[in-house]
Parts: structure tokens; C-alpha cells; sequence
């Protein structure tokens, strides 16, 4: 264990000012703040580097895993600017350590949750970094050389929202053999995907994808009360995303003036047209991706909507940026955007993280965002399905409008 670690695992009680000083130091000294175990062990053991075993347990982790059981106010400050420290010398908020545990899990684990200053402090730190990736990964223009070129296509997309930890289980597939072009991950693999209606579901015939779930029924009411608070039969109304039709058979007992679909599976349009979508005479089917189909409705500028609802499958948050330029140009002034959110929610701090990134991006556009929250003490059954989305024990229900 190097110094850095020895001191965060704080045997001397109380927590005082002293760590500060002395973490303040030995970070001055040219030690990493994200010096990890890890790498203390690879070092020892004579190795240039640490096995990729995805593990990186962080000064960060040693420190939160090592607070006094009763931790006083003093002593969480202190904890606090240890943390400020850490942060301000590039510590990660987002590193797995040994036991696949971000630091936001063990403060969640030890009850300091959802609106404790130290849980927050690292919503805060994963809210600035996300920003600042987004920022570098838009303004800084890479020199590839030919060997580069095959890359491009991985290198160029942009992070999901989940994918903070989506990614390290994407990973872990892929060394077992799952395919490499991951259906949930690229849409053009998705779209060209064959799929399968099953009990309760909608999947991917071949890796058993779960694109939709009735255990969201009741989220789907939610959000489609939403969409009807404030406009009743004579609503006009949009729903990106039929999947297994949930939302789009909730929206239609309010029996709106028009009620647009957008959907760009094949699979998907074959059974709306089966189940009589195409003939409901107050529905709309705009054919393929919503990029296409409502840019054009766009650039028609004859149809407005009253609110607008969007789920899809395989998309990033790179998506909604893009969508936020489209839809402020289709809703009402009073109108409503509301979305299916799994932003980030196979972690409860990357859920949290999200949260707010979303607040701080519609404020852009003049929106604001207000959530409510929905308790989920049930874990929903994943059987069927290749890997779960929503790891989160409560939901976060977004209703956006103009300010
Ligand atoms: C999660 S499901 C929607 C579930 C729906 N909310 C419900 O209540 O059943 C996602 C749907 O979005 C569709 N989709 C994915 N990407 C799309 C895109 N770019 N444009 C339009 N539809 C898309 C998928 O084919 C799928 O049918």
C-alpha cells in the first residue's frame, strides 16, 4: 500500500484538518489521484503494469471505505474536503474498484444516500466531468494517421449515458463470446436485428435483447397522464418508439385529435400493421427514425404538438442532445417533452449524475425539468432477457416544458 492509500484508510480518529494537509501534500508531491491498488501491487509484485482486470480501486475508494461507522458533522467536513482535494487533483468519480463498486455505491451502501453532502459531492464531480468529456470530445479534433482509420467508427461514438458502467458489461460480454456489434449499443445493428414478440416482452430473436418490458406498464400510464394534463380530446400528440404499443394504448383511451407514432423497426411496423395501427383513423404512422421523419415534419412547419413522448432502443444521450434542437422547433408553447429515462440507471449515482445533466440541458432551450419520483421496491424479472437496464430502486419521471 502506498502512503497516499495508508493515510485515506484513516486509523488515527478524529478525522481532522491534519489529512488534509498531508493528502494536500503528498498529491503536490507528483502522486496520482488515481493511483490505484492495483497499480501498488503490480509495482511490488516488479510488473510495469496492473492486469486488466477492469479493477481500479482509487484513493477515492480507500477513503470512503475506510469511514468511522459514526461519522461526526466536523469529521464529514473534513471528509468533504478530502474529497475537494482528491477531485480538484483529477480523481475519478466513476472507478470500479475490486469489488465492482464506484465510490457512489459504498457512501450508498453506508446509508449516506440521495441529498447527503457526501453522495452529492460525487453526483457533483460525475455532473462536471460528463460535461467536461462531452465538451472535449466535441472541441478537440484527433490527427488520425491510416492505421487509425478502421477505428473511427468506435472511437467517434459517443458515450451513453449508461454507459459509464454499460460499457464495462459490454466489455465483459464480448470476452464471452458475445457479438461484437452490440445490438443494444448500434442502432444500424439493431435495426437490421430480427425480433421477437414474447409473454411480456419485446427482444432481440438472437442475443435475447430486452427492447421493451412490461414491467414498465405502469411508468407508460404515468407518463401518459403527462402527456394529458393539461389538454384533453382535442390534443395532438407524438410517441416516438411503438415497441410493444403500451404507452401509444394508453394514449389512445383519451381518444386525442391526432396521435403520431414514430417507429423505425421493420419488425415493430409488421405487427402495428397486424394489430390494426395503420386503420385507427386518429393515428399517424411516421415510418423510420425519428432523425428523418421529424426533421421533415420540421421543415414542413405545419404540425405542432400538445406534448411528445420518446422511448427508443439503442440510443445515446448524444441522441436526446440532438433531439432537444428538434423537438423545441414541434411543441407548443405550453406543450409537454417527456421520455422513458434509464439514463444511467444500472447505477443509482450514474442515475443521479443524469438527473441533473438533463435539468442543465433543456435550461438551454428555455425548458425546465421536474421530476417525480416513483418508488420501485420491486427488482424487475430479467428472465428472457440478456442483461437488465435498470438496476435503480426508485424512477425518476421527467415532465419538461417551456419556463
Ligand atoms: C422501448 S421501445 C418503446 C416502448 C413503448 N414506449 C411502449 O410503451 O411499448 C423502443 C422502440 O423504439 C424504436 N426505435 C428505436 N430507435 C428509433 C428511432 N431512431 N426512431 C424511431 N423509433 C426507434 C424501437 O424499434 C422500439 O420499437
Amino acid at each position: 500500500m502506498a502512503s497516499l492509500h495508508e493515510l485515506l484508510t484513516l486509523k488515527t480518529l478524529p478525522v481532522d484538518g491534519t489529512y488534509v494537509a498531508e493528502l494536500t501534500r503528498l498529491l503536490k508531491s507528483g502522486i496520482p489521484a488515481t493511483y490505484t491498488i492495483e497499480q501498488v501491487a503490480a509495482h511490488e509484485a516488479g510488473q510495469d503494469e496492473a492486469d486488466d482486470t477492469g479493477s481500479n480501486t482509487t484513493p477515492l475508494h480507500v477513503l470512503l471505505r475506510s469511514l468511522p461507522d459514526e461519522l461526526s458533522e466536523e469529521e464529514c467536513q473534513v471528509v468533504l474536503r478530502l474529497m475537494d482535494v482528491l477531485f480538484e487533483f483529477g480523481a475519478g468519480w466513476n472507478f470500479l474498484d475490486y469489488e465492482n463498486k464506484s465510490p457512489g455505491d459504498l457512501l450508498v451502501e453506508q446509508g449516506y444516500s440521495c441529498g447527503h453532502p457526501l453522495y452529492e459531492r460525487v453526483v457533483e464531480a460525475g455532473v462536471c466531468a460528463e460535461l467536461l468529456l462531452r465538451k472535449l470530445n466535441d472541441d478537440i479534433e484527433f490527427i488520425e494517421g491510416p492505421e487509425d482509420e478502421d477505428e473511427e467508427d468506435e472511437e467517434t461514438e459517443e458515450p451513453a449515458a449508461a454507459e459509464t458502467t454499460a460499457d464495462a458489461t459490454a466489455e465483459a460480454d464480448e470476452k464471452h463470446g458475445a457479438p461484437a456489434r452490440d445490438t443494444a449499443e448500434h442502432q444500424d445493428a439493431y435495426l437490421k436485428a430480427d425480433l421477437e414478440y414474447t409473454d411480456g416482452s419485446l427482444v432481440t430473436k438472437e442475443n435475447k435483447d430486452g427492447v421493451m418490458m412490461d414491467w414498465e406498464t405502469d411508468i407508460m400510464r404515468l407518463a401518459r397522464d403527462s402527456m394529458f394534463k393539461h389538454c384533453g380530446s382535442g390534443a395532438v400528440v407524438l410517441n416516438i418508439g411503438f415497441g410493444m404499443g403500451i404507452i401509444d394504448t394508453f394514449i389512445q383511451e383519451r381518444g386525442p385529435a391526432k396521435h403520431y407514432i414514430c417507429e423505425a423497426h421493420p419488425d415493430v411496423l409488421v405487427h402495428m400493421r397486424s394489430e390494426g395501427w395503420y386503420d385507427k383513423p386518429n393515428v399517424v404512422v411516421l415510418e423510420g427514425r425519428w432523425q428523418d421523419s421529424l426533421s421533415a415534419l420540421l421543415d414542413e412547419g405545419t404540425v405542432f404538438f400538445d406534448a411528445i413522448y420518446y422511448d427508443t432502443f439503442s440510443e445515446h444521450y448524444s441522441d436526446m442532445l440532438e433531439l432537444y434542437d428538434t423537438i423545441v422547433g414541434l411543441i407548443k408553447p405550453e406543450g409537454l417533452f417527456s421520455f422513458f429515462n434509464g439514463l444511467g440507471a444500472d447505477r443509482q449515482v450514474c442515475y443521479d449524475v443524469y438527473k441533473r445533466i438533463v435539468e442543465l440541458d433543456v435550461r438551454n432551450y428555455g425548458m425546465d425539468c421536474k421530476y417525480t419520483i416513483v418508488p420501485l421496491p420491486q427488482n424487475p424479472d430479467w428472465a428472457g432477457v440478456r442483461r437488465s437496464y435498470f438496476a435503480c430502486d426508485r424512477y425518476y419521471h421527467p415532465e419538461i416544458r417551456f419556463a
